[in-house]
C-alpha cells in the first residue's frame, strides 16, 4: 500500500474508527505513521509477584489459576480471577468490562502490565493490559518497550498501536529514504524505515535514541530548508544598497526628547554599519517591551531618507500603525521629511492621493498595516523596510514588501523575547541585535497573582490610583459571553458591570478585535488623551501600545494567556515615570498554572520568562498561535533539541552554499518534498 492511501483502506478501520482518527488529524497511512508516541512504558522488566511495587505499574508473567468470575457492585460489573507465578499470586480485576470474562483460559500464561494495589485485604492488579504467551514464545519476546500515544479521541492505546503496526507493515515498500546518503553518513543517522519502526516499537533504548535523532534531524532540516526556500530560493548573501553616511544624524539624535541608552547606541551602530555596507541588511532587532525600539527605527529611516531613499514601516495592527505614524511624523516634520499612513481604513480617495505622493517620492516614509503589501502600492525609491513583527507577519509577507524595492535593507523589530534556540529557526539567516536595557528612571512593575476573592481590594486600589490621575487597563480573555466559556470574564459584560456597579464616577470603555477600525482608533485616541480612565480590552492592546500615564494592568482569567503574552500585556504599563502594577487574577488550582503565574511575580526579564514558559509548556504553545508559513513540529522540540538543531543548521548551510550538492538527485527530491510541504501548509492556512 502507498503512504498516501486513505486510512479507511486499512483493515479494521470502519467509518466510526475513521471519524475518530480524523479528529486526530489522521487521514492517510502516512499521518498514522507520523502519529508519534508521547512517551513509552518499559515493560521488559518482569517482576516476581511477591516483589511488585505497590501503587506502581509492574510487568508480571503469570498463569491463570481460577476461572474468571463476574460480580456486581450496584451497576458496576466486576470480572476477577487469580493468577500465580513461582513467587506468589494476586487477583486480576477488570471493572465495567464484562467481556473480559471470556478473554482468559485457565492454565494459560499471560504477560500482565498494570498497577498493583492492596484492596480489601487482597493484592490485585487493576484493569491491566495483557498478552498471551504461547508455548514457543519467551517472556522477553513479548515484554516490550510500549508506546503511549497522545490524545486518543476515545480510541484505546491498543487500537492505535495495532493500527500503527499494520500501517508500518502494509507500507513497508513505500518507506523510502529521503535523505541523501552523505548526510546519513556524516551525521550518523539510521535509515528512515528503521527510524519509523523503532520510534513506535523500539527494541531497546539505544535504537530508540537513534530513531528519534534521525526523525528530529529530518524534521528540523525540512524546516530550515523551507525557510531558505521561502526567503529567497536558496539565495546567498546579496549585494544591496550602500546608504550614505549622514552628517545630519547627530543633529537628529540631539533633537530627540531624551538621550539614547547605551544599548540603543550599540544597536544603532550595528544597523548603521549594515546600512552603509554594500551588502543588503537583514537584521532582527530584539528588545524587551518598552526598551525603545521605535526610536531606533526612526533613526534608520532618517538615514535612508537623507541618502535619497524611501522607507516603509509595517505594523501588525492599525492601532499600532497610527501610533508609529504619529511618533515618526512629530520627529520628522522639523527636518522636512514627509510621512504617510496607509491602513485598512484609509478611504479610497485618500489612498489615491497618498499613493501618488509616494510614487513621486514626495512622501519619503510610508507607515501602515499589511495594506502596504498590496500590489498597487508602489514605492519606487524603497531603500529600507522595517517590520514591527511581534510574530504577526509571515516570512512571505515580509518578503512581499521588500520586493517593492531593489534589494532594500531589511530590519525586523520584535518585542517577544525569543529564546536563542527559537530565534535561530525563526530568523536563522538574520543578524541579531538585542536592546537589553530599559530607559533610565523606569521603576520595575510590581506584579501580584491573586484569586478572585481579592476583587473588592483591587477595585479600591484602582480607584485610588485613578483619583491620583493615573489610568488602568483591564484585560479579559473573551469578547462576549459564549456557551462553553460562561465562567470566563468577557469584555462586553465586564465593562457594563464595572461602569454601573464599581466605577460609576469614571470613564470606562471597551476595545476588542471585532470592533470597526474607526471605533477602535477613536477609543485608543481618547484613552491616549486621558479622556478614558479604564480601558477594558481583549489582547488587542498587547502589541506595542504606548500610553505612559497608564499604570495598572489588571488581567482577568490570567491562566488563559501564554507567559510571553502576559509579559507583553504587562509591558503596556511601566512606560513612564510612575510606579506601575500588574495584577493577575486566576482561580485555577492547576500546578503548572500556579508555577507560571509565580514566574510572572518573580521576574520582569522577558528572556527568563520566555525560556521558562518554553520549558513548562513546550514550544507548540509558546506563541499562543501557530506561526504563519511554518510547519508544525511533529517530533522535534525546539528547546531540548538545540544540539541537533545546530548540526542541522550546519548541514543546511552546506546544502545551500555548495551548488554541486544541489545537483544530486536525492537533494533535489528533498527540496521538492520541502516545496510540497510548504504548499500543503499554505493550503492548510488558506482554508
Ligand atoms: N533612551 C530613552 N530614554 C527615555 N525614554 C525613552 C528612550 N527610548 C525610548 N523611550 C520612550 O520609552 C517608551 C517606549 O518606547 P518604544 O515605544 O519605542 O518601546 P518599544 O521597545 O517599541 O516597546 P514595545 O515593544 O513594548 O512597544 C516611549 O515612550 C519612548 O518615547
Amino acid at each position: 500500500m502507498s503512504l498516501s492511501a486513505a486510512i479507511n483502506e486499512l483493515k479494521g478501520v470502519g467509518p466510526q474508527v475513521a471519524s475518530k482518527l480524523h479528529k486526530l488529524g489522521i487521514f492517510t497511512l502516512k499521518d498514522m505513521i507520523e502519529h508519534y508516541p508521547k512517551e513509552y512504558e518499559d515493560r521488559r522488566q518482569i517482576t516476581p509477584i511477591n516483589e511488585c511495587e505497590r501503587d506502581e505499574p509492574n510487568s508480571i508473567l503469570a498463569t491463570v489459576v481460577s476461572s474468571p468470575t463476574v460480580t456486581r457492585k450496584g451497576n458496576l460489573i466486576i470480572v476477577s480471577f487469580r493468577v500465580k507465578d513461582q513467587s506468589g499470586g494476586l487477583y486480576i480485576t477488570f471493572y465495567g468490562q464484562a467481556y473480559m470474562k471470556n478473554q482468559f483460559t485457565l492454565g494459560e500464561t499471560y504477560l500482565f502490565y498494570g498497577t498493583v494495589k492492596y484492596k480489601y485485604g487482597k493484592i490485585e492488579m487493576e484493569s491491566p493490559e495483557y498478552q498471551r504467551v504461547t508455548k514457543g514464545q519467551t517472556a522477553q519476546s513479548v515484554a516490550k518497550i510500549t508506546p503511549i500515544y497522545p490524545s486518543t479521541a476515545k480510541l484505546s492505546q491498543k487500537v492505535i498501536r495495532t493500527l500503527i503496526a499494520n500501517s508500518l507493515e502494509k507500507c513497508e515498500g513505500d518507506l523510502r529514504e529521503n535523505l541523501p546518503n552523505f548526510i546519513l553518513k556524516q551525521y550518523g543517522l539510521i535509515s528512515k524505515k528503521e527510524a519509523l519502526q523503532n520510534i513506535h516499537f523500539p527494541k531497546d533504548n539505544q535504537i530508540f535514541f537513534e530513531a528519534r535523532k534521525r526523525l528530529v534531524f529530518e524534521e528540523l532540516l525540512m524546516l530550515q530548508l523551507s525557510l531558505y526556500l521561502l526567503k529567497s530560493d536558496f539565495a546567498k548573501r546579496t549585494e544591496g544598497i550602500t546608504h550614505k553616511k549622514s552628517e545630519g544624524l547627530g543633529e537628529f539624535i540631539k533633537a530627540l526628547p531624551f538621550a539614547l541608552t547605551g544599548a540603543q547606541k550599540r544597536v544603532l551602530k550595528e544597523i548603521l554599519k549594515d546600512m552603509e555596507s554594500k551588502w543588503a541588511m537583514n537584521r532582527l532587532v530584539q528588545g524587551d517591551v518598552g526598551s525603545g525600539k521605535t526610536v531606533i527605527a526612526a533613526l534608520a529611516l532618517y538615514l535612508a531618507v537623507q541618502g535619497g531613499y524611501q522607507g516603509a514601516l509595517m505594523a501588525p495592527t492599525e492601532v499600532l500603525a497610527i501610533q508609529h505614524f504619529m511618533f515618526l511624523e512629530k520627529l520628522m516634520m522639523p527636518f522636512g521629511i514627509q510621512v504617510g499612513l496607509l491602513t485598512g481604513s484609509t478611504t479610497k480617495k485618500q489612498k489615491e492621493l497618498l499613493l501618488e505622493k509616494v510614487k513621486s517620492s514626495e512622501i519619503q516614509i510610508l507607515v501602515g498595516t499589511h495594506a502596504l503589501i498590496e500590489d498597487n502600492v508602489e514605492i519606487p525609491q524603497l531603500g529600507l523596510v522595517i517590520t514591527d513583527e511581534q510574530h504577526r507577519f509571515g516570512v512571505r509577507q515580509r518578503l512581499k514588501l521588500s520586493e517593492k524595492g531593489q534589494m532594500p535593507d531589511v530590519m525586523v523589530m520584535t518585542a517577544t523575547p525569543i529564546p536563542r534556540t527559537l530565534a535561530l529557526i525563526l530568523y536563522g539567516d538574520m543578524d541579531i541585535s538585542i536592546i537589553d536595557e530599559l530607559p533610565p528612571g523606569r521603576q520595575p512593575i510590581k506584579t501580584n497573582a491573586v484569586d478572585s476573592a481579592y476583587h473588592p481590594r483591587i477595585y479600591q486600589f484602582i480607584t485610588r490610583h485613578i483619583q491620583e490621575g493615573r489610568q488602568c487597563y483591564v484585560i479579559c480573555p473573551m469578547v462576549e459571553e459564549s456557551e462553553n466559556s460562561s465562567d470566563l470574564r468577557n469584555v462586553v459584560d465586564y465593562t457594563a458591570y464595572l461602569k454601573e456597579q464599581v466605577f460609576p464616577q469614571f470613564q470606562v470603555a471597551y476595545l476588542h478585535g471585532k470592533m470597526k477600525p474607526k471605533e477602535k482608533n477613536e477609543i485608543m485616541a481618547r484613552f491616549s488623551k486621558g479622556d478614558i480612565q479604564i480601558l477594558v480590552s481583549t489582547t488587542v492592546v498587547e502589541v506595542g501600545v504606548n500610553v505612559p500615564n497608564a499604570t495598572i494592568m489588571l488581567i482577568e482569567n490570567a491562566e488563559r494567556f501564554g507567559l510571553a503574552q502576559l509579559h507583553q500585556l504587562r509591558g503596556r504599563v511601566g512606560r513612564g515615570e510612575h510606579q506601575s502594577y500588574c495584577i493577575l487574577v486566576s482561580d485555577s488550582k492547576n500546578k503548572v498554572t500556579r508555577k507560571r503565574l509565580k514566574i510572572m511575580e518573580e521576574s520582569t526579564d522577558g528572556f527568563v520568562i520566555a525560556e521558562t514558559d518554553l520549558k513548562l509548556r513546550g514550544p507548540g504553545e509558546f506563541f499562543g498561535t501557530r506561526q504563519h508559513g511554518l510547519p508544525e513540529m511533529k517530533i522535534a522540540n525546539l528547546y531540548t533539541d538545540a544540539k541537533i538543531l545546530k548540526e542541522v543548521q550546519v548541514c543546511a548551510a552546506r546544502l545551500r552554499e555548495e551548488d554541486s550538492l544541489m545537483g544530486g538527485a536525492t537533494v533535489q527530491a528533498l527540496v521538492q518534498e520541502v516545496k510540497e510541504r510548504i504548499m500543503e501548509e499554505e493550503l492548510h492556512h488558506a482554508l
